[in-house]
Order: C-alpha cells, then structure tokens, then sequence
C-alpha cells in the first residue's frame, strides 16, 4: 500500500538523518523470514521495560521461525506536547544508553529530529526502505513490525488518535508485536474492536510473565521525589539524568516551559532552529 513510498532513506519534511546499521544481523536472514522491530514512544526516559519489550518480541518470533535482524526505539517527536516531555536531544541520548548493550537496539532519531510530529506509518516506511538499501543481494525483503504495549494497542481505538487507513496499512503490511501490560487487556480489546478483530493474524499477543509495572512515570516520579531508581533503567541512564539534572520537580512541568506546546501536534519556530542547531550533535553517536 502507499504511504510516502517517494521518500528516500534519511529526507523528511526537515533534517536528513542517516539511519544506524550497525546492529543489524544480516547473516542470521537464511534461518527465516528476516524481521526489524521497531518501537516508536516517548522513551521519556527510556526503562528496562522498553528493553525487555525488544526481547520478548525478539523470543516469541524467533520460536515461530522469524529472523530477527535487529531492533529501533524512535522517540517520539518534541510536538508530541504529552506532558512532562523532555526535549528531543536528552531523550535521544538516554535511549542510545539504553541501548548500548544490547546485540540489536538501535536509536533511530529522524522522527525526533523532524519539523513536526510524525505519524507511526511514516517511520515504520522509514526504516523498511533503510534497511532494504543495505541489505545484502539475494536476501528476501525485509518486514519491519511494530513492537509495543498493549496500552498502545489500545489507543488504535481511540477515536481521533489514529488514522483508519493508515492503521489497516500497519497490520496489512507490517504487523504488531504487543506486550501484555497491567491495566490493559489485549485479547479483549481485540475481541471488542472490529477493525482489531479483522486484523486479529496481524497481532501478536506476547505475555510478559515477570512483573511489568515499570514505567516511565513510575521513573520520573521516583526521581522527582529524590528515590532510587537503580534496576527500574541502566546505570547509564541513571547518570546521565544525574549528570544534566533532569526530571526534578521543575523539570516535570509541562511542556511549554521547555518550549513546545502541551497538546498541540505542532511545534513552535523556535524549536525548530533549536532542533535544527541540535541536530548537528545528535546526528553523531
Ligand atoms: N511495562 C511495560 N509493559 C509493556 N509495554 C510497555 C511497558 N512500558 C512501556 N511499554 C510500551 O513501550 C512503548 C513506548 O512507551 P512510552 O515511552 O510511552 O513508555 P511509558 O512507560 O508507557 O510512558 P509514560 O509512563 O511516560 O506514559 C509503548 O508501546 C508502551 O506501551
Ligand atoms: N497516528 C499515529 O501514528 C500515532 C497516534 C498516536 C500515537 N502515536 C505514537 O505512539 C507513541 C505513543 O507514545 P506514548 O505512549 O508515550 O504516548 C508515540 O511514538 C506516538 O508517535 C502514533
């Protein structure tokens, strides 16, 4: 189906950004159809459970004979405006942390990096059409997947949140790995939605078995009450917020004191000319 099939590797509405490669695994393709996951979040700040999410879905394909060639986080976009959301570069940055011991975590940053929200379908496009390039002759084509929460799942349904057709384009030509969550139940929620119910082979239900409650509220409010945090996200992560005194009370403000606005999916000029001044920074690893 199309959806910016024009749009080359690394050129958005804004910045051009090389897309990383350098975790992908391209030689385990001849065990299996070969898969890139990717999960698009606000990672604000990234925990051990956005790391597990990449294992989990890593286990459940690999069992049914899928390739898994390698993984993304794509923080989401400053004009996001959700609330308490830290500034592009210092979220990019943790997740790179985040990642930085696992064999196939990458941190791709084009939809941060861009003028403006951008839509899942758009990065999911994204990726396929970066890892395709580089991938080596005679390899079969590459199936990007969408690996998320099964609160995520939910919000599919929300009316005003999503695109129809731009979900059914998701399902039909990627797929959705989703992890249990507490709260949310997947299976149901599937049931309940007819669009989710035709798209039931498309979805992937993971069961995370060890406790999951961590989130990255759970982590912004431990830190902005002066806790521990120590086994909730990587050491690294840990100093890194120390290092630049993130998530302190006045941190936790909403967004317009860190120049975006709250609930608006636009960003303000300003921002774009910090974000473009950034980019030359973030671009390298
Ligand atoms: N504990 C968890 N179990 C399953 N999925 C999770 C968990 N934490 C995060 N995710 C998933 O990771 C993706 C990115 O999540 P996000 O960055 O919004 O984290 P979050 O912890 O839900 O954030 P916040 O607490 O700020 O709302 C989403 O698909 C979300 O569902
Ligand atoms: N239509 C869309 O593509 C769409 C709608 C809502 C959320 N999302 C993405 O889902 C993620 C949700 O993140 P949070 O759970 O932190 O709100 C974000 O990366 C956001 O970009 C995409």
């Amino acid at each position: 189906m199309a959806s910016d099939e024009s749009q080359q590797p690394g050129e958005g509405a804004g910045v051009s950004v090389p897309l990383p490669l350098d975790k992908l695994c391209f030689t385990h393709s001849q065990e299996g159809q070969p898969i890139v996951l990717v999960s698009t979040g606000s990672f604000n700040p990234p925990t051990i459970l956005h790391l597990r999410m990449f294992e989990l879905a890593r286990d459940d394909l690999t069992a049914d004979g899928y390739s898994v060639l390698g993984g993304y986080m794509s923080p989401v976009n400053d004009a996001y405006g959700k609330k308490g959301l830290l500034p592009a570069h210092h979220r990019i940055a943790m997740c790179r942390l985040a990642a930085a011991d696992s064999d196939l975590l990458m941190v791709d940053p084009w939809e941060a990096l861009q003028a403006d929200f951008q839509r899942s379908i758009k990065v999911l496009k994204r990726i396929q059409q970066g890892v395709n390039a580089a991938r080596p002759e005679g390899m079969p084509p590459v199936r990007l997947m969408l690996v998320c929460g099964a609160d995520l799942l939910e919000s599919f349904s929300r009316p005003g949140v999503w695109i129809e057709a731009q979900l059914r384009e998701i399902f039909a030509d990627h797929g959705v790995v989703c992890i249990s969550r507490g709260g949310s139940d997947a299976r149901r929620h599937i049931h309940e939605n007819d669009l989710l119910f035709e798209y039931r082979k498309s979805i992937r239900i993971v069961d995370e078995w060890a406790s999951n409650e961590v989130s990255s509220t759970l982590v912004r409010r431990f830190l902005s009450r002066g806790l521990s945090v120590k086994y909730l996200t990587p050491d690294s992560v840990i100093q890194y917020v120390k290092e630049h005194k993130l998530y302190t009370p006045s941190h936790s403000k909403p967004m317009d004191e860190n120049g975006a606005g709250l609930s608006s999916r636009t960003s303000t000029k300003d921002n774009a000319v910090e974000r473009k001044a950034e980019a030359a920074l973030i671009l390298t690893p």
